[in-house]
């Protein structure tokens, strides 16, 4: 796809000079940091591609943006992203992580920080990396050595009242999705009583609820993504960890192994 790189800390650092992009109402980078890194995890199937593929859309005409995805055995969510035609498919990096998706972007981030870093310097200068973690439970959550800034995703047809259960992405993420909030009237689920779930939850945290269909919140979402890019590029914003999963096994060919965390 692009050739590999020597492996370098993954700290922001000056690593590029910036471009002035048209179109974008963001400062230049006076800092030189490097790109934005900005992970999105959640249950499956609450629309973290699609979220991926909204937010490609909307804003590769002003930033410069790759992605990497995750997946257990596959390399489907590339592959998805790649057809919607949002990005040029070499910006496009899929990781198979061939165990529970949180092992790749928490326990050993090796083969995620190795494909950012990639991105980064095949097609320097980007400005936001976008990371999708493979579909996990309400535990999951990505190491701030390999985002600064995370997304959990919840979706309305997973049960209105998800964000009222916990959990570290729920509570601490930089940003809550609840996305799908067209379903909502087809599946019995007051989204704004889901909102002031996640907002009691998150002790002042913003909650977003989100359609792909819905232009007014996508562009909310949008308009968050520029606020946190604008501070990573003033050096204003600090990567933090929502915290980490509680303790767990997994029975893997028979046998057990476990996760301290
Ligand atoms: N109605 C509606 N459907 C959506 C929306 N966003 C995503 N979907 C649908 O939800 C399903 C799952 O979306 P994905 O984006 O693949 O979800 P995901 O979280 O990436 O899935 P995994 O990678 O398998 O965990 C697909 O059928 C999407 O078309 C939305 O805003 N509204």
């Amino acid at each position: 796809m692009f050739p590999r790189v020597p492996h370098r800390s993954s700290t922001a650092g000056p690593v590029r000079t910036p471009t002035p992009r048209g179109g974008s109402s963001l400062p230049e980078n006076p800092t030189s940091t490097r790109a934005l890194r900005l992970g999105v995890a959640g249950p499956v199937g609450t629309g973290k591609s699609s979220l991926i593929a909204t937010l490609c859309r909307e804003l590769a005409g002003e930033l410069a943006m790759a992605v990497v995805t995750n997946d257990i055995y596959t390399d489907e969510d590339a592959r998805f992203l790649r057809s919607a035609g949002v990005l040029d498919h070499e910006r496009i990096h899929a990781v198979q992580t061939g165990a529970c998706p949180h092992t790749a972007i928490r326990d050993d981030i090796t083969a995620n920080l190795d494909a950012v870093e990639d991105l980064e310097l095949a097609f320097a200068p980007l400005d936001l990396v976008l990371v999708e973690s493979g579909g996990d439970n309400l535990t999951a959550t990505f190491s701030p050595a390999l985002v600064d800034t995370q997304v959990f995703c919840l979706d309305v047809a997973g049960g209105g009242d998800v964000a009222r259960k916990g959990g570290p992405g729920i509570t601490s993420a930089d940003l809550l999705v609840v996305n799908k909030s067209d379903l909502a009237p087809f599946v019995g689920v007051d989204v704004g009583r889901m909102v002031a779930d996640g907002e009691k939850a998150r002790e002042g945290r913003p909650v977003l609820a989100l359609a792909r269909s819905d232009t007014a919140a996508v562009e909310r979402l949008c308009s968050w993504v520029r606020g946190v890019l604008a501070d990573h590029r003033e050096g204003r914003h600090t990567p933090r960890d929502p915290g980490p999963m509680a303790p767990h096994t997994h029975a893997v060919d028979g046998h057990e192994h476990g996760h301290g965390h």
